[in-house]
């Protein structure tokens, strides 16, 4: 049986991961970057030594800084910034081929216009069939092979089935879904939780403000996903619950770490470290988003406040804590 051919858009972390996933049983998988330095750096060293060092690229991954390289491909995974998706997607429509999948592996909102990835894909490239990969799984465990499963959406469930046949491996298992917008949703969301975790725990707050501070989150993602129409399972899947799990409660997620440096008194331009936090980006449209819903998301608009220091980390937890009593929702 022929695998579907990929390529793969953006050799970040997780574009090189996911490189390295389309890779086994592939002979050539291009992998674009828009920064020729960045390709001669991956050819000569065969890893990303910014991102994943010591991890290297499989044989079968092909750097380069030419878009055309998609043409051709059955599968494109897109796997740049939120931000920078539109200009990326706008680039790629003139090679892109008629009913190729596009797979959404970015995790964030569009600021500037207020729109889900998928949206974005929809505007840019129509000839494309959009998909949305997302769920618990940082690109070091699975470059390292280190087992995870995440949520493959499709609006069609033969895609989402096919798209699941070409990228899971022994260790890295894609579940199908039909419901591209729950799994944006949470993809989105949990960058934003996981910069209150990271702040309670910079804050030394404890286990079980960390374990509450999860669980309102979580009441906060599915109150958005209902109103926007996501399905529960969905919310309470791998891409919802899973990753909200995963981001909350580890360091090794660059939105958690953000926070913590925030909680430990760093300044908001300060806190990345240089490394890309979705969450930040996104904290201020997904509170808009909640906001034209009628949908209360108190934990998203401290970490909105906070980084717009509009508010301290302080006055932000007792605000929380001091909100009236309530029914469990
Ligand atoms: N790293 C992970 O573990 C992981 C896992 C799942 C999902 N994601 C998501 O994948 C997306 C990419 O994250 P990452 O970890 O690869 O980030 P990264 O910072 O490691 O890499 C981002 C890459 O995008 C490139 N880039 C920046 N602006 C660009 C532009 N305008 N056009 C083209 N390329 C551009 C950068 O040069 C860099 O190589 C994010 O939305 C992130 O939330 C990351
Ligand atoms: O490092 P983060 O916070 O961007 O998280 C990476 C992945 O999204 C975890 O699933």
């Amino acid at each position: 049986m022929t695998r579907d051919s990929i390529a793969v858009l953006g050799a970040g972390a997780w574009g090189v991961a996911l490189a390295n996933v389309a890779a086994q049983g592939r002979t050539r998988v291009p992998l674009w970057a828009h920064d020729a330095a960045h390709v001669a750096a991956l050819e000569q060293h065969r890893e990303n030594r910014r991102h994943l060092p010591g991890l290297p690229l499989a044989c079968a991954v092909t750097p380069t800084a030419d878009l055309a390289c998609i043409r051709g491909a059955e599968i494109v995974l897109a796997v740049v910034p939120a931000q920078a998706m539109r200009d990326v997607a706008r680039a790629a429509r003139p090679h892109l081929a008629d009913g190729a999948a596009f797979v959404i592996c970015a995790k964030g909102i569009e600021r500037d216009r207020r729109r889900f990835m998928s949206e974005v894909v929809a505007e840019e490239l129509p000839q494309a069939k959009p998909a949305v990969l997302s769920g618990p799984s940082f690109a070091a465990d699975v470059c390292k092979g280190l087992p995870t499963a995440v949520t493959l959406a499709a609006q069609e469930e033969s895609l989402a089935q096919r798209l699941c046949e070409a990228l899971s491996t022994k260790t890295f298992r894609p579940y199908r879904s039909t419901d591209l917008l729950g799994v944006e949703i949470g993809g989105a969301a949990k960058n934003v939780f996981a910069i209150a975790a990271g702040m309670a725990s910079g804050r030394e707050l404890g286990a079980s403000a960390q374990a509450a501070l999860i669980a309102r989150s979580f009441a906060e993602l599915t109150r958005l996903g209902r109103a926007l129409g996501a399905r529960s399972e969905t919310l309470m899947g791998l891409s919802g619950l899973g990753d909200l799990v995963l981001t909350c409660g580890s360091a090794q997620s660059r939105n958690f770490a953000f926070g913590q440096r925030l909680g430990r008194g760093a300044a908001a331009k300060d806190a990345s470290g240089g490394k890309l936090t979705e969450g930040a980006f996104t904290a201020h449209v997904l509170v808009e988003m909640a906001k034209a819903a009628g949908v209360e998301m108190p934990i998203a608009e401290a970490v909105d406040d906070i980084l717009a220091a509009r508010l301290s980390v302080d006055a932000a937890i007792d605000a929380l804590l001091m909100r009236p009593l309530k029914a469990e929702s």
